[in-house]
C-alpha cells in the first residue's frame, strides 16, 4: 500500500472560489486547504448559497478559481488542456441538458469521448469500459431503453455509469441524491462508496443528506461561512464542527447519535 502522501488524488492550497465580472469580484470561501486521497468518499455539506456547487466546478476546472491552486494527481489543474482535465475529472451535474434520444448505451459511450478518435468510433477497450460500468452499476437491465423512459433514479444510476466509463481518477458530482426517495438516496449514495472501493477513485459529491453522509462517507468537506474544512464524520462530531451549522432555532445537532434532529417544542 503506497503511504498517505502519494494516495494524494487532488489538493487544494490557499484557494479563493468566487465570481468576478464587470461589478468586481465576490469571494465566497477562502483559505480552503484540502487532501484528498484514493478511494475515499467525500460530501461537501453546507447550507443553502454557502458555495458547494462553486467549490465543485473550480476544483473541475469549469470555473476559475480567483487566488490558490488545484492540483490533480500532482500536476496544476490550470496547465491541463481540456482533453487532459477530461482524463482525470469527471463530471455529474443534476440538471444537466442531456440527449435524452439516446440509448443508455449510447449515453454511456459518451463517457469515452477523451479517449475515441475524431469519428467517435469505439475501440474494444471502449467497449470495455462501457460494458464494465454497466455491470459496476447492474443497469444491465436498462442498457438498450432509451434515456427518456428512465426513472430519476434510473437515470442518476446511468449519468453514475458514464462517469465510471470516462475512467478518471476523480469523480466529481453535484447534488447527485436530488429528486430521489429515501430509498434512492440511501442507494445512490452506498454505490458510490461501493465504487469508490472497487475501482480506486475519489469521488467527491455536494448534498444536503447530511444524515446519510455522517454514516456513509470517508471524509466531509465542511462548508462554514468562516472556514471550510475536511475531516472524518467521526473527529467532525467530536470537535463539535456540526453544532453551528445551522440556526439553532429549528434543528440541533445530537452528537450521541450522530445525526441532526429537529426541534419540537415551540
Ligand atoms: N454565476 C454567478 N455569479 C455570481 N454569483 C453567483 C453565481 N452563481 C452562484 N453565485 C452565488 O455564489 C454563492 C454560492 O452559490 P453556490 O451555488 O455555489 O452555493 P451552494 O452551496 O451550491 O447552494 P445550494 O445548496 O443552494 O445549491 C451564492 O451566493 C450564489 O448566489
Amino acid at each position: 500500500m503506497k503511504s498517505n502522501a502519494e494516495n494524494i488524488t487532488l489538493k487544494t492550497s490557499n484557494l479563493e472560489i468566487g465570481y468576478q465580472d464587470k461589478n468586481g469580484i465576490k469571494s465566497i470561501a477562502e483559505k480552503i486547504d484540502l487532501e484528498v486521497h484514493k478511494s475515499e468518499l467525500i460530501a461537501v455539506i453546507g447550507v443553502n448559497g454557502i458555495g458547494k456547487s462553486t467549490l465543485l466546478r473550480t476544483i473541475s476546472g469549469i470555473q476559475q478559481a480567483l487566488s490558490g491552486t488545484v492540483e490533480i494527481e500532482g500536476k496544476t489543474l490550470n496547465a491541463l488542456n481540456d482533453l487532459q482535465r477530461a482524463s482525470q475529472i469527471s463530471l455529474v451535474l443534476t440538471n444537466q441538458p442531456i440527449s435524452k434520444n439516446l440509448s443508455v448505451f449510447e449515453l454511456i459511450a459518451l463517457g469515452r469521448q477523451p479517449y475515441t478518435n475524431w469519428l467517435g468510433k469505439l475501440s474494444k477497450i471502449d467497449t470495455e469500459k462501457i460494458e464494465n460500468a454497466i455491470k459496476l452499476t447492474s443497469i444491465e437491465s436498462l442498457k438498450d431503453r432509451k434515456c427518456y423512459e428512465l426513472s430519476d433514479g434510473q437515470l442518476q444510476r446511468v449519468l453514475i455509469a458514464r462517469a465510471i466509463a470516462q475512467d478518471t481518477p476523480i469523480i466529481i458530482l453535484d447534488e447527485p441524491t436530488t429528486h430521489l426517495d429515501m430509498y434512492h438516496k440511501a442507494y445512490v449514495v452506498k454505490l458510490l462508496k461501493k465504487l469508490a472501493k472497487q475501482t480506486n477513485k475519489t469521488i467527491i459529491f455536494a448534498s444536503h443528506e447530511i444524515n446519510l453522509a455522517i454514516q456513509i462517507c470517508d471524509k466531509i468537506i465542511l462548508m462554514h461561512p468562516e472556514k471550510t474544512q475536511i475531516d472524518t464524520p467521526k473527529n467532525l462530531i467530536s470537535s463539535g464542527a456540526f453544532q453551528d451549522l445551522f440556526p439553532k432555532d429549528l434543528i440541533h445537532f445530537d452528537e450521541i447519535s450522530g445525526a441532526f434532529r429537529i426541534k419540537n417544542e415551540d
